[in-house]
C-alpha cells in the first residue's frame, strides 16, 4: 500500500477543518462553515479514502469517523483531548453544525489517518448531521454518565443510525465524564468484575477499621483502576 499525505487543505475527500476552539480558556463559537461535505455513493458502504498526495501527514489509509450524542455530553472535549491532549475547560459552547479534525495514528506499523466529525447535539442540527452518517465508517455515540436524560436518548440515537448510517458501521458506546468515584460495570450474568467490586469494598473497609494500620494504606481507587475490567476512577 503506498504512502499518502494528509491533505490539510480543501479538498474532494477531505476538505480543510473548521476553526476548533483553542485548547484552554475561552471557547470561540464555532459555525461549522469548513464541514466535510457528505460523498454522494449510492451503492455499496463507505470505503477508506486514499486522497491524492497534498502537503502534510503521510498515511497510509483514512476512515472517517463521526462523534454523535446529546449536547453537552463532551463530544468535543473529547475530541479536543484525543487530538491535543488537554481538556476544554471554562464556558460550554455547543457546537454549530459539523467540525471536524485529522489525526493519524500508527496502527501495527501502517498510519491510519482518522478523520473524526465533531457534531452538535442540538436537535435543530439533526437535518444537517444526517446527511453526514452515510460516509461515516465509524460512529462513536456518548453520554454523559452524571445525566441520565443523556443516557435515556441512547436509544433515539441508535434508531437514528440505524436510519441514517451504513448497516455494517462501527459502533461504540461511550459513557463520558465521572462523579469522581471508583466506577467499574459490573455484569451478574457473566460475573464481570462482581468479586472485585466486594473485594474492594472489603479491603477498603478492612483498612478504615484497624486503628494504627500495619500495612501500607489501602487505595480504594487505585485498586479499582489496577485491577477492573473497564473500570476507572478520577478526581472530582
Ligand atoms: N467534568 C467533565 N466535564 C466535561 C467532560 N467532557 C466535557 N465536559 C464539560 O461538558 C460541557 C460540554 O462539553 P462539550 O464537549 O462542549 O459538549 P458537546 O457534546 O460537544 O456538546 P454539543 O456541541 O452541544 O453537542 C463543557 O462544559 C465541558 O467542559 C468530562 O469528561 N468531565
Ligand atoms: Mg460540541
Amino acid at each position: 500500500m503506498s504512502r499518502k499525505k494528509t491533505p490539510k487543505s480543501k479538498g474532494a475527500s477531505a476538505p480543510a477543518a473548521s476553526a476548533l476552539p483553542a485548547a484552554n480558556g475561552s471557547r470561540p463559537a464555532r459555525p461549522g462553515t469548513g464541514r466535510p461535505g457528505p460523498q454522494a455513493r449510492p451503492n455499496g458502504p463507505p470505503q477508506p479514502d486514499r486522497p491524492s498526495l497534498g502537503g502534510g501527514d503521510f498515511y497510509d489509509v483514512a476512515f472517517k469517523v463521526m462523534l454523535v450524542g446529546d449536547s453537552g455530553v463532551g463530544k468535543t472535549c473529547l475530541l479536543v483531548r484525543f487530538k491535543d491532549g488537554a481538556f476544554l475547560a471554562g464556558t460550554f459552547i455547543s457546537t454549530v453544525g459539523i467540525d471536524f479534525r485529522n489525526k493519524v495514528l500508527d496502527v501495527d506499523g501502517m498510519k491510519v489517518k482518522l478523520q473524526i466529525w465533531d457534531t452538535a447535539g442540538q436537535e435543530r442540527f439533526r437535518s444537517v448531521t444526517h446527511a453526514y452518517y452515510r460516509d461515516a465508517h465509524a460512529l462513536l455515540l456518548l453520554y454523559d454518565v452524571t445525566n441520565k436524560a443523556s443516557f435515556d436518548s441512547i436509544q433515539a440515537w441508535l434508531t437514528e443510525i440505524q436510519e441514517y448510517a451504513q448497516h455494517n458501521v462501527v459502533l461504540m458506546l461511550l459513557g463520558n465524564k465521572e462523579y469522581g468515584l471508583p466506577f467499574m460495570e459490573t455484569s451478574a450474568k457473566t460475573g464481570l468484575n462482581v468479586d472485585l467490586a466486594f473485594t474492594a469494598i472489603a479491603k477498603e473497609l478492612k483498612q478504615r477499621s484497624m486503628k494504627a494500620p500495619s500495612e501500607p494504606r489501602f487505595r480504594l481507587h487505585d485498586y479499582v483502576k489496577r485491577e477492573g475490567r473497564g473500570a476507572s476512577c478520577c478526581t472530582p
